[in-house]
């Protein structure tokens, strides 16, 4: 990746030891961004509108002025690493057994003007923040303003071309340098909008699942690898050595196509100041069977009779054995 004219170097980039190409970069109106996004391809694609108000204007202090008084949503953590966790998991009465599990980050209220205070007054040692917040009526209405401003026809031309489902939300991003969000897959088609800063963005395809080792469905950190990036434990997780996936760095006024089931790992470039972003999370739509399946659909089927095996055994230690007993010697 050139970086020179775009305002960060190598440096800033934590290191792993993984093969990774380059996701192509394409300006928006270039035809071959749609045959990326037809084939659930990622692509960054530059030079959109699509959140030019909030590239123009949403500076820390702009926001921190127009954000609105309500109370935003702050992840905490203790380190660099903000492992998203499903908090309706832990607490689930469903009679799970043994899922001992401890969050590795806070999740908090806080008025922006004290999460701006911490951030300013930061130290190392400091437990890191990160503002995830969906856009909604929680936001003042300059905000609001810029967000109705925002490229709506260029969404709106992607969700129909590809037959997404509806809009489910809109989160804003707001990262200190250096903070991790570490690999995981959600079940929705992303239009990642950069808008303050840089971020590194590694993608994985969803035929990469045995190399990530997800948690099980059960678990809180559903959806996400069991692998830490930093410190692989190529014992426990031997295919992670097989992994192959791409990355870029986006910069504001980027757009990341992240497709629906691929995995990625996010991190803000160290000593590159915070970031903003806002994303754009689409529903998968409608779902034709053309066989050979598709990876995201064998993905889903995956997670469909994990759920179902975990519905009728209601002990999580019963799945591996039995899954085990079906396929041992008889599928493999
Ligand atoms: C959840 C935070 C993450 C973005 C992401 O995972 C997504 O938009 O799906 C990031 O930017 O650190
Ligand atoms: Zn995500």
């Amino acid at each position: 990746m050139c970086a020179e004219k775009i305002g960060w170097d190598s440096s800033q980039l934590r290191k792993y030891d993984l093969h990774l190409d380059e996701i192509p970069r394409l300006h928006y109106e270039d035809p071959k961004v749609d045959e990326f996004m037809q084939k659930n391809q990622p692509v960054l694609i530059t030079g959109s509108k699509l959140v030019k108000p909030a590239e123009e204007k949403w500076t820390l202090d702009y926001l921190e002025k127009n954000l609105g008084k309500s109370n935003h949503t702050v992840f905490v953590s203790r380190n660099h690493k903000f492992k998203y966790f499903d908090e309706k998991k832990i607490y689930n009465k469903n009679n799970l057994k043994g899922v001992e599990f401890t969050p590795p980050t806070k999740r908090v209220d806080m008025k922006i003007t004290d999460f701006m205070k911490k951030l300013r007054e930061w130290k190392r040692g400091d437990e890191r923040l990160y503002l995830q917040q969906p856009l909604n009526s929680t936001v003042g209405s300059t905000i609001v303003e810029d967000y109705l401003k925002f490229d709506w026809h260029f969404v709106a031309e992607k969700k129909n071309k590809y037959h997404w489902g509806e809009l489910t939300s809109n989160v804003l991003f707001i990262s200190m340098e250096g903070n991790v969000t570490p690999c995981h897959y959600d079940e929705q088609q992303n239009l990642f909008a950069q808008i303050l800063g840089y971020k590194r963005c590694i993608l994985f395809a969803p035929d990469q699942f045995e190399c990530l080792y997800p948690h099980p469905v059960y678990h809180p950190h559903d959806r996400q690898s069991m692998v830490d990036f930093e410190r692989p434990d190529y014992t426990k997780y031997p295919k992670f050595k097989n992994l192959k996936g791409c990355e870029t760095v986006v910069g504001p006024g980027d757009v990341l196509y992240i497709p629906i089931y691929w995995w990625h790992h996010v991190e803000s470039l160290m000593r590159g100041g915070p970031t903003v972003t806002v994303n754009f999370w689409y529903k998968g739509g409608p779902t034709n069977l053309e066989y050979p399946l598709q990876d995201h659909q064998k993905v889903s089927i995956m997670r469909n009779v994990e759920k179902m095996l975990l519905e009728v055994l209601q002990d999580p230690k019963e799945v591996g054995p039995l899954l085990r007993t079906m396929v041992l010697g008889r599928y493999c």
